[in-house]
Parts: structure tokens; sequence; C-alpha cells
């Protein structure tokens, strides 16, 4: 049995990429949204991603930006993975030939049960993993939980991509949502943090230590 992976959300500075890393993470994420307190800007996305290890992962979050502006970071700072975390559609997603995350943030409009999570999901059919947000009035990194049943029947599906679970994951609640939800990887911003953008590192090593712990339970 493999550990649940782990990534890192929201991530602002060199330390805490170490962090991260040393702790065990499998990934780290760097945001691109404007409005976002982890927002990095590209020089600073490019010292962090040159901070990362070989076999640790970036992931680069966007929320409904143009076509351009995906392409620059790709370009610039060379994520191995792109996170939509927007209203963005399959094509945009599917249209810049590298792996894609597609967040659904659970129970906001049109995600509100089981079998509608598993139809929205179903659309973005190229996806590399399918990462599951609560719903929140802005696009995420909110440190809200959603319920988990509403995951019921994309659990249940055979044509399921891999699953990542987000929202509101802390060292104390993640053993038991590992061991719920059993899925693919984890993603975490809040729960790991001192305040927006500023990681704690004791917080992702407790973080890392509950995982591993439910994982092989
Ligand atoms: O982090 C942000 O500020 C953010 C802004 C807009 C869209 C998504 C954002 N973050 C996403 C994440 O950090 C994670 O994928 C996920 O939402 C978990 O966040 P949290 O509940 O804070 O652990």
């Amino acid at each position: 049995m493999l550990r649940t992976r782990v990534k890192i959300c929201g991530i602002t500075r060199i330390q805490d990429v170490e962090a991260a890393c040393e702790a065990g993470a499998d990934a780290i994420g760097l945001v691109f949204y404007p409005k976002s307190s982890r927002l990095v800007s590209l020089e600073q996305a490019r010292s962090l991603r040159k901070a990362v290890p070989a076999f640790v992962s970036v992931t680069a979050l966007f929320v409904n930006v143009p076509h351009e502006q995906v392409r620059q970071v790709l370009d610039t700072v060379g994520p191995d993975v792109l996170q939509f975390h927007g209203d963005e559609t399959p094509d945009y997603c599917a249209g810049f030939d590298q792996p894609y995350m597609k967040a659904f943030r659970v129970g906001g409009p049109g995600l509100e049960n089981p079998q509608a999570v598993l139809e929205s999901c179903r659309r973005y059919s190229h996806a590399a993993a399918w990462l599951f947000d609560s719903y929140s009035p802005g696009y995420g990194g909110s440190g809200l939980t959603f319920d988990i049943g509403l995951l019921d029947e994309v659990r249940r599906a055979s044509d399921s991509r891999p699953l990542v679970l987000a929202g509101g994951l802390d060292p104390l609640n993640v053993g038991d949502a590992v061991q719920a939800v059993r899925p693919y990887a984890l993603d975490v911003s809040s729960g790991v943090e001192e305040s927006g953008g500023i990681k704690s590192a004791e917080k992702i090593r407790a973080f890392m230590q509950s995982v591993y712990r439910a994982s092989f339970s």
C-alpha cells in the first residue's frame, strides 16, 4: 500500500518549499490568482521552482485567466501540472498539452448532490486528476470543509480519475478524511499556515505525520 500523496498549496517562500519537501510532501502549489493572499509573481515563482528538489512536482493554480497567461507561466516557470480552480471549460483545460487537475467546488451551484458531482467531473475526462474542494464565495483556499458524502458516486464510478481531496484539511482532521475517502492525494493550504501564504513548518510536519499514520492503518 502507498502513502496517500500530499500537495502543499499556496507556497510563497523558499523556506516553506524546504519545510514541505523535508517533511515528505509530493508536490507544492503556486497560486496565480490575483485576489489571493498567496499570489506569487512570475519572478517569485521562478525562484520557488528552482528550490524544489527532483522528484517533487510543482503545480500552477489559475482561476479563469486568458490562455496566454497560462502559456506565460508554462514558458517562464515550467510547472509539471496545471490546476484550474475556476469555471474553465474542458476544452480550455485540455488546450495546453500539459497534465492538469480540475477543481470542483463541491456543494456549490450545480454540485449539490453526488450524481451532479459525478456528471460534472465526467466532462473533464482528459484530466490527470479531479480535485474536490469546498464551495466558498471566493474560489478556494478557504479552509472550509464539505460533506464528503457528496463524493459517493465519484468514488463508486469505474471511470473515475485519481481523486484529490481538499478543503479545510488540517493535522487533526486529515486522518479521518484519509480513512473515509482513501483518496489518491490530498491538497492543503490553510490548515498548515500561520497566516495567508505563510506556512508553518511545524504544522506541515504534523500534517504529514497524520497522513503517514492514516495511510497505513
Ligand atoms: O489559495 C488560494 O488563495 C486560492 C485562491 C483561489 C483558488 C484556489 C485557491 N487555493 C486552492 C488550494 O489551496 C487548495 O487546492 C484547496 O483549495 C485547499 O485549500 P484549503 O481549504 O485552504 O486547505
